[in-house]
């Protein structure tokens, strides 16, 4: 239904939305959105449904209530390919490449979709990736764990999304290479000026490229506040509000 569930200005929008795993309900009215051209960064403690949150959006949870509105367009009900096809990019913690195979062939996989093939997205990709130009014909699953990441985040550019969804591109990196990672996505969004959703733990990193902050506490939005006036002693009292342990 068009133009049924978008909160005003807001490409991607999220009001009280029941979402979760069988009978196990995570997110309790959840309401979010996302305007053109932000970074919005998802803080959290360990469990406040952060990934959830974005799994809901690609439609990959049972939703119970709520709506989903993109781009002008209630998503609410529709299957995740139909997401990816109006232009939600999701770039999961971990599983979109394959392991087995080279990181052309993966790149090759990624571009199915597209009329054109890989060709002529390739050398923008190669630009914006150096290490993956270097490691074109490497194993994936031999790469790094950064190089797997960008591998990923390069899939699903592949599919020219108009948002971002990402789930903690940090995790399980060394510093050097988050650095790496964070540059990557500064210059997507800049260059390309894609919003982003960002779920992140490392709140440093996560804030270092975000306009706003969205905290979740149990299910639901508790907080939402200009990165810049972000006070890091606050953001763990509205933590703690859930009575859950603090990330990180
Ligand atoms: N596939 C699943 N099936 C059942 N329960 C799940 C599933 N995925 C997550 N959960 C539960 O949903 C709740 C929220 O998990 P979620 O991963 O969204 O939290 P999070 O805020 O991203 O946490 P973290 O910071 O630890 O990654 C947790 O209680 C978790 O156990």
């Amino acid at each position: 239904m068009a133009g049924a569930s978008s909160a005003p200005g807001s490409v991607l929008s999220l009001d009280g939305v029941d979402a979760g795993y069988g009978p196990l309900v995570v997110l309790d009215g959840a309401t979010v959105s996302l305007h053109p051209g932000e970074v919005a960064l998802v803080l959290g403690a360990n469990g406040s449904g952060k990934s959830t949150l974005l799994k809901t959006i690609m439609g990959l949870t049972r939703v119970s209530g709520g709506r989903i509105g993109f781009a002008g367009t209630d998503i609410t009900a529709a299957p995740p390919h139909r997401r990816a096809a109006l232009g939600l990019g999701y770039v999961p913690q971990t599983g979109n490449v394959f392991s087995d195979l080279s990181v052309i062939d993966n790149l090759r996989m990624g571009a199915f979709l597209r009329k054109d093939g890989i060709e002529p997205a390739l050398p923008g990709l190669v630009d914006m990736f150096p290490r993956l130009g270097e490691r074109l014909s490497a194993r994936a699953g031999a790469l790094s764990g950064g190089e797997r990441r960008m591998l990923s985040i390069a899939l699903t550019l592949l599919l020219d999304p108009r948002v971002l969804l990402l789930d903690e591109p940090s995790s399980d990196l060394a510093p050097a290479t988050v650095d790496l990672v964070y540059e990557a996505i500064a210059r997507i969004h800049r260059e390309r000026g894609i919003p982003v959703l960002l779920v992140e733990q490392n709140i440093a990193k996560g804030l270092s490229i975000s306009d706003r902050v969205v905290v979740m506490v149990r299910g639901r939005v508790a907080a939402e506040m200009a990165a810049a006036d972000v006070e890091p002693a606050r953001l763990h009292d509205l933590f703690m509000d859930g009575g859950v342990r603090v990330a990180g």
